[in-house]
């Protein structure tokens, strides 16, 4: 997706969540800084190398755990919390979608396993940006504002919906979707300090009403079928 597309759709997002925009840039620069001086960046090019015609996304909704008692062939994406999930069954995941707020012992576990770290800036996650990203390998940064050299912006807006847009991006055919609950439900993997699935809170509602009709312009508008399984 260029920017010029996914432009008025973050512009709804700010306008929504009351986001910072010069914030949100600031983490793009603040996310090239670490990459360029960590060295640890990989480029789409490498990504794409992963991503086959089938594409499982997971997230880490209520769900999740029962579907994972099965053999997924095909790429494997978990978007944050889910990393954790897969971990506990012995799945791991090509590449992980995150804002760096699941479990990152999890995701640095999976990162050591061979995962390819897609992680996301934004003005909420500064702080994490500079304590995780220099002790990654094989990242590839992407922010929500205008991309820049090494940081990539293929839409999206939460770690579940950006994974599909990234999938489609780099050419999948189908995707389907594993664990998304868009309910009131938080699944227990989402957070570290959540050790059950939660009530939902006003914020996370937001986020999920954004995300469904992310995903359904996608369904419309990508060359990816899309389902749920
Ligand atoms: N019931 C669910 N609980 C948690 N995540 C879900 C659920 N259903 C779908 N998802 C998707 O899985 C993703 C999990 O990522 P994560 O829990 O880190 O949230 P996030 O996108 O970082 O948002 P936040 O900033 O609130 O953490 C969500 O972004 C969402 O797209
Ligand atoms: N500024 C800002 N941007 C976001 C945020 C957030 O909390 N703040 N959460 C996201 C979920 O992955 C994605 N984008
Ligand atoms: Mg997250």
């Amino acid at each position: 997706m260029k920017w010029s597309e996914w432009e008025p759709f973050y512009q709804y997002i700010l306008e929504v969540m009351g986001y910072d925009r010069e914030a949100d840039k600031k983490a793009a620069l603040l996310l090239r800084e670490l990459l360029l001086k960590s060295k640890n960046y990989v480029s789409p090019i490498e990504l794409k190398e992963r991503i086959r015609e089938q594409v499982y996304v997971f997230a880490p909704g209520p769900s999740l755990d029962g579907k994972l008692n099965r053999k997924f062939v095909g790429t494997l994406i978990a978007s944050d919390g889910a990393t954790s999930a897969l971990l506990e069954n012995n799945i791991i995941p090509h590449i992980i979608v995150t804002d760096l707020d699941g479990r990152f012992e999890d995701i640095k576990r999976a990162n050591e396993l061979g995962s390819i770290v897609v992680v996301h800036a934004h003005g909420d996650n500064m702080d994490k940006l500079r304590t995780y990203v220099p002790g990654l390998k094989n990242v590839l940064g992407t922010c929500q504002t205008e991309p820049l050299d090494i940081v990539y912006n293929f839409g999206g807006f939460t770690d579940g919906d950006r994974a599909a847009f990234l999938a489609e991006e780099l050419g999948a055919k189908r995707i389907s979707l594993v664990g998304f609950d868009f309910g009131d439900i938080v699944g227990k993997w989402s957070k570290p300090h959540l050790n059950t699935h939660a009530l939902i809170w006003e914020n996370k509602k937001k986020k999920f009403q954004i995300a469904e009709r992310l995903l359904d312009w996608l369904r419309r508008n990508g060359r990816a079928e899309i389902i749920e399984i």
